[in-house]
């Protein structure tokens, strides 16, 4: 696609002696009011490329992402915004906001199911994986590979899970339940990565941190997740880890973006390409209103409902 092809050349390490992009006056990251896209469903607007162009997430083309930055970079407006383009959509929403809460929380009327603490996310886990399942066996029984083949009358709605900050999903504190549950977090979210491209399940996680120092698990999740954005990082490594696998100078260009260019990103388009990037400003207000606008349209997964409630059940 044309608007990718934005850094074929120019960009490279000051030692190799080119010059760094940076958002001026005359930059269209300047400006990102004027990029447009079509809508279609599992697709939003996020804001605005280098070139002018729109920046587009469609989880179709690519299912899952991955978006790292340092604190107050611009990780969770990103969410922000990506929700808010999502809500008018017939999707699910989950949201996994184990930081209490309190960056998800704004969009709880338009979210089949929030949890804000690991206990809560394992059993939500397990459950959208059963449900992957029955997508799995219907689109078996009708001798198709995707739920997409299906007819729309059979096809189950599509759900995209939500992570702010995914380190707190891995972590441990060194006791032994701790432990186990960030392992069964670990697996439950590798194998909604690697099933849930064809089933309608998609991955949307954000994090600081999402090195191997969490743990292998981090490791073999980041490789499912073909879609990748960089905002502003405290450490090279996290631009490293986040798109060196995908091209060097993309990680020069993620290390240099600096404290004052909050929203602005590294992302990586369809087709193997990538962009500097800023996102749409999306305000607290703005947010929780387009919640509540869309609240109505908010599914149901009654496997959710039925896991949560058990969980209290047994916390009983
Ligand atoms: N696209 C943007 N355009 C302009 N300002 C932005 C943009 N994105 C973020 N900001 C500004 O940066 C601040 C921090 O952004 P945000 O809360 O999204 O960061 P974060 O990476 O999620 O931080 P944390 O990890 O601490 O939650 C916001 O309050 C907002 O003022």
């Amino acid at each position: 696609m044309h608007a990718w092809k934005v850094h074929a050349v120019r960009v490279t390490s000051p030692e190799r002696g080119l010059v760094l992009l940076t958002a001026t006056a005359s930059d269209p990251l300047a400006r990102p009011g004027l990029a447009s896209a079509p809508a279609a469903l599992l697709s939003a607007l996020i804001g605005v490329l280098e070139n002018g162009g729109a920046w587009v997430m469609d989880l179709r083309l690519v299912p899952h992402w991955l978006i790292a930055g340092a604190t107050r970079s611009g990780k969770s407006t990103l969410l922000a915004r990506l929700i808010t383009q999502l809500a008018p959509q017939q999707v699910a929403l989950v949201g996994i906001d184990c930081k209490g809460g309190m960056e998800l929380g704004l969009f709880a009327g338009r979210l089949s199911a929030l949890t804000t603490c690991r206990r809560e996310a394992v059993a939500v886990l397990a459950a959208l994986v059963l449900d992957m399942q029955d997508r799995m066996r219907a689109c078996r029984t009708a001798g198709f590979r995707s739920i997409w083949e299906l007819p729309d009358k059979l096809r189950p709605i599509p759900v995209v899970v939500i992570v702010d900050e995914l380190a707190e999903l891995y972590l441990s504190d060194g006791r032994r339940e701790s432990k186990a549950e960030a392992e069964q977090c670990s697996t439950l979210l590798l194998r909604l990565a690697q099933l849930g491209v064809a089933l309608g399940m998609h991955l949307v996680v954000a994090g600081q941190r999402v090195g191997s120092d969490l743990g292998p698990g981090v490791t073999a999740l980041r490789a499912q997740l073909g879609g990748r954005i960089c905002h502003r990082v405290n450490d090279p490594g996290t631009a490293e880890i986040t798109l060196g696998d995908l091209n060097k100078d993309a990680v020069v260009v993620a290390q240099s973006i600096t404290q004052d260019e909050k929203g602005v990103a590294v992302c990586t388009g369809p087709e193997g390409g990538w962009s500097r990037a800023r996102s749409h400003l999306t305000s607290t207000e703005e947010a929780s209103a387009t919640a509540r606008k869309y609240a109505a349209m908010t599914p149901e997964l009654p496997a959710i409902d039925l896991a949560l409630a058990a969980l209290e059940g047994g916390a009983e």
